[in-house]
């Protein structure tokens, strides 16, 4: 894990990739659906698949830090913060992976 200036915890997809495992949470998706992008950046399948507000809330709570500036694939930034902080991409799909 790498420490930027802005105290975001970053993790390089390498380091994603080792936490690849079985997901023991629940999911209303299906489990299969987070099985599926343990591991990986799954920004852009989340943001696709048009997620509700709570479910946005609730990956907040999820979140544990974001993936190196330079190895997002995601270029769009979607703002999952309560207190609209500018520039925070939405990159904590990678709590899916590293919670399971
Ligand atoms: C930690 C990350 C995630 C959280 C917290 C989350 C949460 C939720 C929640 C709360 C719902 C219920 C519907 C809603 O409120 O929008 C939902 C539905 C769903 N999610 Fe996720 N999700 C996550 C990641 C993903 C990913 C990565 C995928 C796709 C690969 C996915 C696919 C779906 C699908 C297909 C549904 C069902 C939509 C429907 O039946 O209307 N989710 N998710």
């Amino acid at each position: 894990m790498v420490q930027d200036v802005a105290t975001v915890a970053r993790y390089t997809i390498e380091e994603v990739a080792k936490h690849n495992g079985k997901i023991e949470k629940t999911h209303p998706g299906g489990r299969d659906m987070l099985e599926e992008v343990a591991g990986k950046d799954a920004t852009t399948k989340f943001l696709d698949m048009g997620h509700s507000s709570d479910a946005k809330s609730h990956l907040k709570t999820l979140k544990i830090g974001e993936i190196v500036e330079n190895q997002k694939k995601d270029k769009r930034k979607q703002n999952v913060e309560s207190n609209n902080k500018p520039n925070r991409s939405f990159v904590s799909l990678v709590t899916c992976g590293l919670v399971g």
